[in-house]
């Protein structure tokens, strides 16, 4: 039986300083294809080219990958300052309305790192320009030397809400992750609720508030080491299984 179909949504990267390419992650489609059991497949992120019915209508699941950019300010009501770094408008474009749309149909989305700020500020929420600037707070960006190892090693603790659905799903209240990020969630959205915390009160771990589908994302890197990691593969495992559910017709609710 065919694979559900999940949209990876890209970022755009400049090939040879000329061309544009809109490229993911090998990583993360490795993690898709061998542990979610999913076929993924790269969406361009431009919107001249598609809109979110069509994207909604075509695939049965949506990951939002990590990525250098972070969301404009300007979609969370502040001016842009020099500490938000780069954007891609374009990607901001699809991937808002798409977690936005996908909530409200029920279809299973996860989110990883840029992903997760997406899901809160598409769920009105605001992001920190740089948390490592904040007092109290840790330095959580990727060191910038070193081998892909030693980028992804894990770094801190995530605690999460006893018997909430992070703890449910890896069966331990306290996991070990990964760190690559200089943005983090300053209010949450609404219907925004955050299940894990990092020690220095990051939050790490984040689900939707009555969304009828699986919509979870966590600010670390599960791709990294999928298949091998006790807390990233039941994560891919369970949206895989949603998107299996999502394909079938029924509906799986996690949160
Ligand atoms: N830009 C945001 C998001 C950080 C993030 O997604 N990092 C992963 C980069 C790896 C890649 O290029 O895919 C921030 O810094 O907070």
């Amino acid at each position: 039986m065919a694979r559900p179909v999940v949209g990876v949504i890209s970022n755009a990267h400049m090939l040879e300083g000329q061309y544009l390419v809109h490229a993911a992650g090998a990583l993360n489609v490795e993690a898709l294809s061998r542990v979610a059991n999913v076929l993924p497949v790269i969406i361009p992120t431009n919107p001249e080219h598609l809109d979110v019915e069509e994207l909604i209508d075509s695939c049965d699941g949506f990951f939002f990958p990590g990525g250098r950019p972070n969301v404009h300010p300007e979609e969370y009501g502040e001016a842009p300052t020099e500490a938000h770094g780069t954007f891609n408008r374009d990607r901001d474009r699809i991937s808002l309305p798409l977690i936005r749309q996908s909530v409200a149909r029920g279809v299973p989305i996860f989110g990883v790192c840029l992903g997760f700020q997406e899901f809160n500020v598409a769920m009105g929420g605001t992001l920190y320009p740089e948390i490592r600037d904040l007092p109290g707070r840790d330095n959580h960006r990727m060191p910038p030397d070193g081998t892909l190892e030693e980028k992804f090693a894990l770094r801190h603790e995530v605690t999460l809400t006893e018997d909430g659905p992070f703890h449910r799903l890896f069966g331990s209240h306290k996991v070990m992750t990964n760190t690559l990020h200089g943005q983090g969630i300053k209010t949450a959205g609404p219907r925004v609720v955050i299940d894990g915390h990092a020690p220095d009160g990051t939050p790490e771990a984040i689900y939707i508030q009555d969304a009828p589908g699986f919509a979870m994302a966590v600010q670390w890197h599960p791709e990294w080491n999928a298949a091998g990691d006790p807390v990233s593969r039941p994560m891919f495992e369970a949206f895989g299984q949603a998107c299996c559910d999502w394909r079938g017709g029924a509906l799986r609710k996690i949160a």
